[in-house]
């Protein structure tokens, strides 16, 4: 015991030695001021200290409940976690910080089970907000966290943060013994030891102030949360149809001649929250068709949404959507579009106003072989908060943008199981699309259109996606 202390002494005056503590007057993670400041990323420069201190991590590790990886909150523990992973023959993963909200990039690297126990380490806590960003990004691929070991706790609220979210923190150091063992080396005097001490009791951060401003995860708040996020109006009125009519499920009305589009419509839209039509394949359109239509959302409590795909430049696109025999802009509530023009095609749809208009943009497709990458569905998602008064959402296959709750994702691709057709398209199930791919509204054409009775068929996708939907909150 006593041998362990001194080593925790020697650790101390080590990180002092180093420069990775530091007195004066600091500005920490959510802007809180500190008169210490301890950076731990100094130490990846010194590889003895990095050795000894997995050492005494390993020794003081074994103690704790058993664990299958272990995982480093990036960035200063990342080299602390790979030497512990090497001691113990233990495997790592990692938490991506800078793939959040772009691309297909995975936010967890390394190969993992879904309910394996991760032991999360972290240098220096003050409200515990990173270790618990690091739980819920490898929660949201069925990874377990229960415990996690700390270098040193400043003593903020983080353990009762932590504890309050079922994560138990085992700090290695907390600040008092810290300060003590500087006082104790001479290293420090007592009017320092006071004013931090005072300074620690002072600035206690709660979990609703972290809540407030990280942690915003859309994947985990329900839709009427969400509402409030909400810049542009059709968005907010979509997630009010979709909790009035307990449906997150969306129909690709991919049918050819009126009379069944009109049918499918009237037989569907007790289960939908949207329509998704190609007003251009149907063979004898009518522009009077667009009344009945209209009639039947408004029976129903349902927006029509056409799927036009606008990726043209500016000028053709408001012809596209204002003009022509289809009037575009005249019915339908929310229309898509590509980025890969620019801003022209959307400062084109909204016109002069944008209340009561609303635009997917297509980040990625469910289709093989996409040309689509990771920096072209970044790009899309900069352009979509760019436009966030018109922007309703994104289209795409993976859980994108999980801090800006207040877009919708809609995921294409989507029937009872996983599957392709002999043209490309790709399909995921319920479950998946909902719990793994990050889907707010799953658009469902040939699964429902195909079948032998529609309205069954939209009932019962309506419950499973709702009931999907509910899980993935819990
Ligand atoms: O990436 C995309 C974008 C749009 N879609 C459209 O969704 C439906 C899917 O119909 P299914 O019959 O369920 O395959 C269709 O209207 C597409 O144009 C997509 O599939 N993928």
């Amino acid at each position: 015991m006593a041998e362990f202390e001194n080593k925790l002494r020697k650790f101390a005056e080590n990180l002092f030695s180093i420069g990775a503590i530091k007195f004066g007057d600091y500005t920490i993670k959510l802007g809180v001021k500190t008169p210490i400041y301890i950076d731990l990323r100094v130490i990846v420069s010194y590889p003895k200290l990095i050795d000894s201190l997995a050492d005494l991590l390993v020794e003081y590790i074994k103690k704790l409940p058993k664990f299958d990886i272990i995982c480093g909150v990036p960035y200063a523990a990342l080299p602390l976690a790979g030497a512990i992973s090497v001691k113990l023959n233990i495997p790592m993963v990692m938490r991506r910080k800078e793939a959040k909200g772009y691309g297909l990039k995975k936010m967890i690297e390394g190969v993992f089970n879904q309910g394996d126990r991760c032991l999360i380490l972290e240098d220096v806590v003050t409200s515990g907000s990173s270790i618990l960003e690091t739980v819920r990004d490898l929660n949201n691929v069925g990874i377990k966290c229960t415990e996690t070991v700390v270098l040193v706790d400043r003593e903020q609220g983080g353990i009762a943060n932590l504890k309050e979210q079922g994560i138990t923190m085992h700090p290695l150091l907390n600040m008092t013994h810290l300060l003590n063992y500087l006082r104790d080396a001479n290293e420090i005097d007592d009017a320092l030891v006071e004013k931090v001490t005072n300074y620690m009791k002072n600035t206690q951060v709660t979990l609703t102030e972290i809540k407030k401003q990280c942690l915003i995860d859309r994947l985990r708040m329900p839709y009427s949360e969400r509402i409030d996020y909400c810049k542009n109006k059709v968005s907010a009125k979509l997630f009010k149809i979709m909790l009035e009519k307990k449906s997150n499920l969306c129909i690709a009305a991919d049918v050819t001649a009126v009379s069944e589009l009109l049918d499918l419509a009237d037989q569907v839209g007790p289960h939908i929250c949207l329509l998704k039509t190609h007003i251009d394949i149907l063979e004898d359109f009518t522009p009077d068709v667009i009344q009945t239509l209209k009639d039947i959302a408004e029976k129903h409590n349902f927006l029509l949404f056409e799927d036009r795909k606008f990726a043209d430049i500016g000028k053709t696109v408001q012809l596209q959507y204002n003009k022509g025999v289809y009037r575009i802009s005249s019915w339908a509530e929310i229309v898509t579009a590509h980025s890969v023009t620019g801003n022209g095609l959307l400062d084109a749809i909204k016109g002069s106003d944008n209340d009561t208009k609303g635009v997917f943009l297509l980040a990625e497709t469910s289709s093989a072989g996409s040309l689509i990458n990771g920096a072209y569905t970044q790009s899309t998602i900069k352009m979509a908060l760019q436009y966030n008064e018109l922007v309703t959402g994104i289209v795409c296959q993976n859980p994108l943008f999980t801090e800006h709750p207040g877009l919708i994702q809609l995921t294409p691709g989507v029937q009872l199981q996983a599957g392709k057709d002999n043209l490309g398209q790709q399909y995921n199930s319920v479950e998946v699309v909902m719990q793994e791919k990050g889907a707010d509204i799953a658009v469902v054409g040939r699964g429902i259109t195909l079948s032998t009775d529609p309205a069954k068929s939209a009932e019962n996708y309506k419950k499973l996606l709702w009931n999907a939907y509910l899980k993935r909150i819990e």
